[in-house]
Parts: C-alpha cells; sequence; structure tokens
C-alpha cells in the first residue's frame, strides 16, 4: 500500500536528519526560536467566510510531477497577495518532491501562517517544523496510533505550533476530537486507493463539534465545490493541484471563491 510505502521512505529520511542534527540539539534550537507562539494559522482561519489554505507542491504520488516550473518563492508570495489565510507547504522529499528548505524560506519570506505538510512519525519533525519557522503541523489520524497522536499534539501545542489533525472516516474523527484537536481536517482523498470524494467532508462535517475549525482538504477545483463546502459548514479549504497548475494564481483564488476574495 502506498501509505505504508510513503511512512517506509519518511522513517529513513528522519533516521538520515538525526544523523546530521542530533534530536537533543534539534530540540535545544527549537526552544531557543524567539517568535511569539500565539497560533497565528488558527486565528487566520478563525475569520468570517471560508478560508483558503493554498498548497505548494510540485509532485504527488497520484498525479507524478504537477509543477514543472516550480518558482516556490513566487508562488508563496503571490498567494500571500492573493489574501491566502495561510500557505501548506510540502516538505516530504520522496514522494511529493518537497523540502524543509522551501518551507524554511518561505516562513521567513511571508507574513501569513505556514504550514508544515509532511508525514510526522516522529516528534523530531515537530522540533525540526518549530525550527524552520513553521505555525503549524499535520498530523495524520491513519499513520499515528492514538498515544503518539496525543503526545505529539501536547509537543506542537507546547512548542505554540497549531495542529490540522487530518481524518478521513467517522473513526477517526472520533480519535482526533479525543485527542483534544481544535483545528480537523478531512481530506477528500482517500490515501489509501486515491479516489477523491468532496462529500467525504460534507458527510463528516456534523460529528465536528462547533467550536472545532473544520477544513475540506483536496480534489476541490472550482467555485461551486467552494461553494458547496461552505454551504456545509466547511471553516477553510485546503487547495493544492488546482492552484499549482493554474499560471495565473491570484485569477484562480479569486474565481474559487466565486468573485468575492482577493
Ligand atoms: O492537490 P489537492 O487535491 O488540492 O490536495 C491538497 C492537499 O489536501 C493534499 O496535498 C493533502 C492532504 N492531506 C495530505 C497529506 C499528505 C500529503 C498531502 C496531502
Amino acid at each position: 500500500m502506498i501509505l505504508d510505502d510513503i511512512t517506509a521512505a519518511v522513517a529513513k529520511r528522519i533516521e538520515q536528519d538525526k544523523q546530521r542534527i542530533p534530536p537533543e540539539e534539534m530540540k535545544r534550537r527549537a526552544a531557543d526560536v524567539k517568535e511569539k507562539k500565539d497560533f497565528p494559522f488558527e486565528r487566520a482561519l478563525s475569520h468570517p467566510g471560508i478560508s483558503f489554505i493554498c498548497e505548494v507542491k510540485r509532485a504527488s504520488p497520484s498525479k507524478g510531477l504537477i509543477a514543472a516550473q516550480f518558482p516556490y518563492m513566487d508562488i508563496a508570495r503571490e498567494y500571500e497577495a492573493a489574501g491566502a489565510a495561510a500557505i501548506s507547504v510540502l516538505t516530504e522529499r520522496d514522494y511529493f518532491q518537497g523540502s524543509g528548505q522551501y518551507l524554511q524560506h518561505i516562513a521567513a519570506a511571508v507574513a501569513t501562517p505556514v504550514i508544515r505538510k509532511d508525514f510526522i512519525l516522529d516528534a523530531y519533525q515537530i522540533y525540526e517544523a518549530r525550527v524552520w519557522g513553521a505555525s503549524a503541523i499535520l498530523l495524520i489520524c491513519a499513520i499515528l496510533e492514538d498515544e503518539r497522536l496525543v503526545s505529539f499534539f501536547h509537543i506542537a501545542d507546547s512548542l505554540g505550533l497549531s495542529v490540522l489533525v487530518e481524518a478521513h472516516d467517522a473513526g477517526e474523527i472520533q480519535r482526533a476530537v479525543r485527542c483534544g484537536a481544535r483545528v480537523i481536517g478531512v481530506n477528500n482523498r482517500n490515501l489509501k486507493n486515491f479516489t477523491v470524494s468532496l462529500d467525504t467532508s460534507c458527510r463528516l462535517r456534523p460529528l465536528v463539534p462547533k467550536e472545532c475549525l473544520f477544513v475540506a482538504e483536496s480534489g476541490i477545483c472550482t467555485a461551486a465545490d467552494v461553494s458547496c463546502l461552505q454551504d456545509n459548514g466547511v471553516d477553510a479549504v485546503l487547495i493544492g493541484e488546482t492552484l499549482m497548475r493554474s499560471p495565473d494564481k491570484k485569477a484562480m483564488l479569486h474565481t474559487l471563491a466565486g468573485g468575492r476574495h482577493g
């Protein structure tokens, strides 16, 4: 299964990274980061109306190479200028052609909160995210048992990092709520077989308490998709491919927002 292949590759990378910067050193560097810990990611998504999390993604296992040209700094600045509430940066190297460097450079250049999009399997990656300047991380229920989900949530929280907890079915939503998540995302893409259905978000929305922010992720292509999700009580949408393939990202974001944005 693809998810197992990805997590195996990520686990290997983590071990290599720990050789370069040992865990104790990474932890120390994270503690030294001076920025305020006031959860800007959550604040940005709390604004009235639907918020857009725009993703910087070069490739994916389901779509292959998405952006042959990848001027990631220009892309991030364009998202910011277009009014993105947050910017998601893929940092997974083997399957998404991402990099921690992309995140580090982008977070240093924009005021918009940045979320580290990766397969977090080890607390080391959470300290790394803080060192790189992220405001939030993704935790995926499907790859973390409860014990790690809870402990990673608390580590991130104590560092001032917001956590987007990703679920794909009712059981995972329950686990996300129980771990204390304040932001819950439903991935419309099934990571086991890559099928996409926006109905997944709409079906699961009522299972998430009103106090939580709800993010619909993946497969969002049109203004009709966005307005349908908004009608179903979604607070924010996470959009990658549609924006990455669009030569004029600002115009595309405006279109997706039904002309009400940017
Ligand atoms: O490109 P899309 O279909 O708009 O999807 C964006 C985002 O939701 C997707 O990249 C994603 C959602 N959850 C993930 C977990 C890991 C890697 C990637 C993802």
